[in-house]
């Protein structure tokens, strides 16, 4: 059946998303994938699928079994699960390094007016299902998205929601560290961080904890954004942590926290230190950035011949008190929707799917991690980069006196 507008509501799925679709929600259609899916011919589509997606090794990703209790959990809870594999090539002198790898997006639980305490306790009773399909699947690394312990409620500059905060070691830490520890398990867990021995400053971080339980580390997002309804630096600064890669049981990690990942250098940074995977736990929504989103971690993939999870949050959250984006437009209340969309990009210029664009989800891959330097060595990016050069003309960018190198056509006034 086709809706006034000539589109095809989407197909299977729950009633909350039927009725978003219903409503005209941005949240319409589930994902590109699943549009196309639905609207093309099989053989059109696996066309378009191979050339939105690539192809790993010469052919289009297959999609792996999990086990029947991630289903299981999956159906009662109400979220996606979609899994797949990017292979490499099978090497002589190296063993495959096949490594499986979770992303998850939700939306908040509860109002944004219910009690501080109880939203995150609801968060953390909505997530927990989701890390145990995980855990259940044999993820390796799971990384969940950013700020996750909470609404993203840096639109309204309320310094309020300061109070969900917590110190690296406190109760989001506490509860993921037993989780690690059961599934045997990296966990990459963003929050917002009350840096308790230096004058409990906050911080956007992402605290890595080893599979054994311990706190690896931490790293502090290191690009603040000033856009829109992002007014994160009324909160937090950009983060003193540098380009961190944890060297994990399962790999080498880095987390370019969200708005990083506009900063092609950031990627690079976390490449220069070796990472094989890296993570960007987001929240961003439609208007600003929807197509961006498919393009921006893909190509840092490529570029740094490695695997990049890329997860942003879910839903329209509503906040109490109205606010104004400062553009002369009515104030409102909501950021607008978070358009989730959470997928792997891989550095042969392959990707996933991408999860729900309003639903709850895991995402999950198996990689082998072989493949970066296989990558490498076929196309050489780091052996061409002129780093010297590039090196050279940002140390003269950084003084007063800089003078951009522009050769000026000395005929350019002059009339035809
Ligand atoms: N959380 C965050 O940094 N959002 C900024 C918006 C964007 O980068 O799309």
């Amino acid at each position: 059946m086709e809706s006034s507008n000539g589109e095809r509501p989407p197909q299977g799925e729950d009633a909350a998303a039927a009725a978003a679709a219903a409503a005209g929600s941005i949240g319409g259609y589930e994902s590109l994938h699943r549009l196309l899916e639905s609207n093309l011919s099989p053989e059109l589509f696996k066309e378009a699928s191979r050339l939105l997606l690539g192809l790993n090794c010469g052919r289009a990703l297959e999609a792996i079994s999990l086990p029947e209790s991630t289903s299981i959990l999956a159906k009662a809870h109400n979220f996606d699960v979609q899994a797949f594999r990017f292979d490499a090539d099978k090497e002589y002198l190296r063993q495959p390094r096949v490594v499986r790898v979770g992303l998850i997006q939700n939306s908040i639980a509860i109002p944004t007016t219910s009690h501080f305490a109880d939203q995150k306790k609801a968060i953390m009773e909505k997530v927990k299902p989701m890390i145990d399909a995980a855990g259940d699947a044999g993820v390796n690394i799971l990384c969940l998205q950013e700020a996750w312990t909470m609404p993203f409620a840096f639109c309204t500059r309320e310094k309020r929601w300061c109070e969900f905060a917590e110190s690296v070691d406190g109760e989001s830490t506490q509860f993921l560290q037993q989780l690690a520890k059961k599934y045997n398990m990296v966990i990459v867990s963003p929050i917002l961080e009350r840096d308790v021995n230096h004058g409990e400053i906050v911080w956007n971080t992402a605290v890595v904890i080893g599979n054994h339980g311990n706190i690896i580390g931490i790293h502090r997002k290191n690009h603040i954004p000033r856009v829109g309804d992002f007014n994160e630096s009324t909160y937090y600064m950009e983060g003193n942590t540098g380009h961190p890669v944890f060297e994990t049981a399962y790999g080498k990690i880095g987390v370019n926290i969200c708005y990083g990942r506009h900063h092609p250098l950031n990627w690079l940074a976390f490449g220069l230190n070796g990472a094989e995977i890296v993570f960007n736990p987001s929240a961003t929504v439609g208007e600003l950035s929807e197509p961006m989103w498919p393009i921006e971690a893909r190509n840092a993939a490529i570029a740094n011949s490695y695997f990049v999870g890329s997860i942003n949050r879910v839903g329209t959250e509503v906040f109490p008190n109205p606010f104004t984006s400062g553009d002369g437009k009515p104030q409102h209340a909501d950021f607008g929707h978070f358009y989730g969309s959470s997928h792997f990009s891989a550095p042969d210029a392959s990707c996933t799917p991408s999860l729900s664009r309003y639903r709850d989800g895991l995402m999950i891959s198996d990689m082998d991690l072989n493949l970066c330097r296989q990558i490498k060595d076929k196309w050489g990016f780091r052996m061409t980069a002129r780093y010297d050069t590039y090196a050279s003309l940002l140390s003269e960018y950084l003084k007063p006196d800089f003078k951009p190198q522009v050769i000026v056509d000395p005929l350019i006034n002059k009339s035809v």
